[in-house]
């Protein structure tokens, strides 16, 4: 089964603010989206409606294929080291290739670190590594290029290219613009309330 994901008619409200309303989205394999728009306009939340984990004040949200979620929260044991925290996941994931995420966001170098001592940028690349590593056809991914420099950036911005390129689907939210493969661009200012 290919991977696709939809929502459909989508308002979201926070708090007793109306903050974007009538958005609709539909994404088949190797399709790239960019929700762009200022802070505060909505981008997160809308990533955590699709995700499924915030639900919207209207419409509906569907998927077909497993969903990886990269936000600000690192899902990683802070007192182990990225080694362990990182075998962890491969574990459950069943991944068969973890030495691919190391080499491609160069964190070799950061293996035996805590997970508490990496850098923003690090946290980020990791990450990245835990999603490579868990093989999920719909990434959703939120400010994937905070606090990275500009060779992990290029590194992120290949390696949604490929997963969109290998039948994947992504969407990005972003406030800085990004090289994605024919990315379809969201405004979501144009459908703020
Ligand atoms: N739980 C909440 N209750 C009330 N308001 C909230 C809640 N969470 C977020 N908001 C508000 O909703 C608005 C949108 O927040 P969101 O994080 O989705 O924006 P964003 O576009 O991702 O911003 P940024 O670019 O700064 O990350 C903000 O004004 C925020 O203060």
């Amino acid at each position: 089964m290919q991977a696709q994901l939809a929502a459909k008619d989508i308002a979201c409200r926070r708090g007793d603010r109306l903050l974007f309303s009538g958005l609709s989205l539909q994404c088949a394999a190797g399709d790239a989206v960019h929700i762009a728009g200022a802070n505060g306009v909505g981008k997160s939340s809308l990533i955590r409606i699709l995700a499924g984990l915030l639900r919207p004040y209207l419409g509906e949200v569907s998927h077909d294929g497993a969903m990886g979620l990269v936000d600000e929260r690192l899902a990683m044991d802070e007192n182990h080291t990225l080694r362990d925290a990182l075998a962890f996941w491969e574990r459950l994931d069943g991944c068969g290739d973890p030495g691919r995420a190391l080499e491609v966001l160069q964190l070799d170098p950061l293996m035996d670190v805590p997970v508490r001592f990496l850098s923003t940028g690090q946290r980020k690349r990791a990450a990245m590594a835990r999603l490579l590593n868990a093989a999920q056809p719909i990434w959703l991914l939120d400010e994937p290029l905070n606090g990275l420099d500009d060779q992990a950036r290029k590194s992120v911005e290949a390696l949604v290219a490929l997963h969109c390129g290998g039948g994947g689907i992504a969407v990005v939210a972003s406030h800085q613009p990004m090289a994605l493969p024919r990315a379809r661009m969201i405004a979501l200012a144009d459908y703020a309330k």
